[in-house]
Formats: C-alpha cells, sequence, structure tokens
C-alpha cells in the first residue's frame, strides 16, 4: 500500500514520491523508426521486443544457483538500502572518506542462501554487481552467446559508439538504490527479472544535481540527498526536471552518456536481475556548435582535472575556483 511518501504510480507499482517533476520515458518497440531516432539523438528509451538477453529470460536464482558456477561475485551490503558507488582508487587522497556500503566476495550459491535469510530481518539490504567472466558454467556461455548480438553491434555501428566494456551482471534485493550518478558510457540496459523505476535527468541538469568534486570518491554522483535534500546548500535541486519509467521484465533501456540516473528495486516482485551492456563513447569527429550538455560535461571534467594537478593541493581547489569566478563571472 502507499504510505504517505510513495504514490501508486499505476496498477500494481508503489513508488517513493520526490519533489521534482517527471515526464515518461518513452516505450516504444525496438523497431520503431522514432526508437531508433531517439537512440540516435542520445535521448532515453525503454525498448520491448528487441530479446537483447532473450536467451537469458529463463534465469532466476535457482537457475543462477546451478549454472553460474563457484566463481567469486562482489556482493556489496547497505544498511540504508542506497548503493552510492564509491572509486576505491580516490580514497587515499580522501583521508576522511567513509564508505557507506561494504562488500564481499563470495559465490552465488553463498548469496542466494544469504538471499533467503535476508528475507526475515529487514535489516541489511545486498547488492551483487559482477561483471560476466569466464569462471560462469557452460549453460551461462551458452545464454551469453545466444544473447541478440546482431542487433546489438548493429546499434554500436549505426551510433558509432566504440568497444563494448562490460556486461554487469546485476542481481539486486526488493527495494535497494542506487543513488543518481552519471557514466561515461553508452548503455544498453537489459531487465531479466523483477521491476526497476528509473529517474533519468538530461546532462543540462548538471547545475540541478550538484555533483561531487572529480577527485572525490563519489566523483560523478550527485551530492543531494533526494530523501533530505539541503535547499540551502543545493538551492537549484527545486528546478530539477526528469524523466521516469518502469523498466520490467525483456525491457531495455538505453541510457545515454552523461545522463544522469536513478534505479530502484521495487518490492513487491521479487529480486531483480538486470545486465548492462556498456560502450565506449563514440568518437566526436568534427565539433558542432552549439555544443551540447554533455560535451560542456566533458569540457568541465577535463578543466577540474588540470586545476587539480596544476595545484597538486585539494584544499587550494575551493579558493581557486572561487577566485577565479565569484565578482567576474558571477
Ligand atoms: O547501468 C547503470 O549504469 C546503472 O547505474 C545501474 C545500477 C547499478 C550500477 C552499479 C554501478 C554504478 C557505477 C559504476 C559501476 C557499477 C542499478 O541498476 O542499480
Ligand atoms: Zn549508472
Amino acid at each position: 500500500m502507499a504510505t504517505e511518501n510513495t504514490v501508486n504510480s499505476g496498477e500494481k507499482f508503489v513508488t517513493k514520491k520526490y519533489p521534482f517533476s517527471t515526464q515518461p520515458i518513452p516505450r516504444l518497440y525496438y523497431r520503431d523508426p522514432k526508437a531508433e531516432h531517439l537512440i540516435q539523438s542520445g535521448q532515453p528509451v525503454i525498448l520491448t521486443g528487441s530479446n537483447l538477453v532473450g536467451s537469458a529470460y529463463h534465469w532466476d536464482m535457482d537457475y543462477l544457483c546451478s549454472n553460474l558456477g563457484c566463481g567469486q561475485y562482489t556482493v556489496y551490503t547497505s544498511s540504508s538500502g542506497k548503493f552510492k558507488y564509491y572509486d576505491e582508487k580516490k580514497m587515499p587522497e580522501n583521508k576522511d572518506f567513509k564508505p557507506p556500503t561494504s562488500h564481499t566476495d563470495m559465490t552465488f550459491q553463498e548469496f542466494a542462501a544469504k538471499l533467503k535469510q535476508e528475507r526475515n530481518n529487514e535489516k541489511e539490504r545486498m547488492y551483487l554487481q559482477q561483471p560476466l567472466n569466464d569462471t560462469v558454467g557452460k549453460w551461462i556461455v551458452m545464454d551469453f552467446t545466444n544473447f541478440n548480438w546482431e542487433w546489438a553491434n548493429q546499434q554500436q555501428k549505426t551510433n558509432r559508439w566504440g568497444p563494448l566494456t562490460s556486461n554487469l551482471l546485476l542481481v539486486g534485493m526488493e527495494g535497494v538504490i542506487t543513488p543518481a550518478h552519471y557514466d561515461e558510457q553508452e548503455n544498453l540496459f537489459a531487465q531479466i527479472q523483477g521491476y526497476k523505476r528509473f529517474l533519468l535527468f538530461d546532462p543540462d541538469q548538471f547545475e540541478c544535481l550538484y555533483p561531487y568534486p572529480i577527485y572525490h570518491p563519489h566523483d560523478r554522483q550527485s551530492q543531494v540527498d533526494f530523501d533530505n535534500p539541503d535547499f540551502e546548500k543545493f538551492p537549484k535541486f527545486a528546478d530539477l526536471k526528469g524523466y521516469e519509467g518502469i523498466v520490467g521484465p525483456k525491457d531495455v533501456l538505453y541510457i545515454p552518456m552523461y545522463w544522469w540516473h536513478q534505479v530502484e528495486s521495487l518490492s513487491g516482485h521479487g529480486e531483480t536481475i538486470s545486465i548492462t551492456f556498456w560502450y565506449k563513447a563514440a568518437q566526436t569527429m568534427k565539433v558542432v556548435y552549439p555544443l551540447t550538455a554533455g560535451q560542456k560535461v566533458a569540457i568541465m571534467r577535463n578543466i577540474e582535472k588540470m586545476i587539480a594537478e596544476a595545484l597538486n593541493d585539494k584544499s587550494e581547489m575551493s579558493p581557486f575556483m572561487s577566485n577565479m569566478v565569484l565578482g567576474r563571472y558571477t
């Protein structure tokens, strides 16, 4: 049932309510020319009928237990249910950073067993996130081989994406949340089991989402706590405009590079099983003006990196940035 801060979006989903407006992510048959056009223009779209991971539609916890083999899988644990990604390589230069989640490696069978016992006490949420690799059993290899690579490769070619870098297997407990962040790769996000609510924001919403400094472990993540926004520190969060949609089994969501997204595994529909297809960016052949918002994010990142390296002292970043713009560009 819907509590005070949730809404019944449609007939069977209860979703959390946030203080910003959203419009629906388009949902189209994958062969629809409108869908092709949206992908080519770097706009998000939920695609039906692609069978991108049709050979994995039968994947459930039991099948994965029997066929994933005995490889080690990274399982994140969070007491808050939020799994804000952090880059461990950036922790040494941020002494006072405390990781918001912990992670351990275990076999899939151990994960599945913990999931069963976890069902009792609602305390710790768990999220398995592991690139598919060659430790998987032969049936998984066969399923992987039988993905709709013809279509995926055609998308890669048509949109001039770079190489496929990884397929991440995601198995989440009900209610896990990946807070708002952006990635620097194109992504075909395939849903196999369960339902995920996606909130998406155009890269031009950058000023409303206040990402961490790039040298912070939470680089690319929003500083704003969507459940308790600090409007003093982040006033433009009130002007945020987004898209949202429910991604269910057999759906594929195209998440364009630099597009912000928050992902919520919905309760009442069992654990979620998803696979990502991340592609490197297309090479920018000829710069066309006006620049896109995503290109401006890339420029900001490069400048931040250069300044951080030039100053060689994180504590000098803030005064330097302020001196550069306050009273001059503001
Ligand atoms: O597919 C995407 O881009 C998502 O954000 C999906 C998200 C989990 C992503 C985990 C992650 C985020 C950043 C770096 C490495 C791993 C979910 O489905 O909960
Ligand atoms: Zn992401």
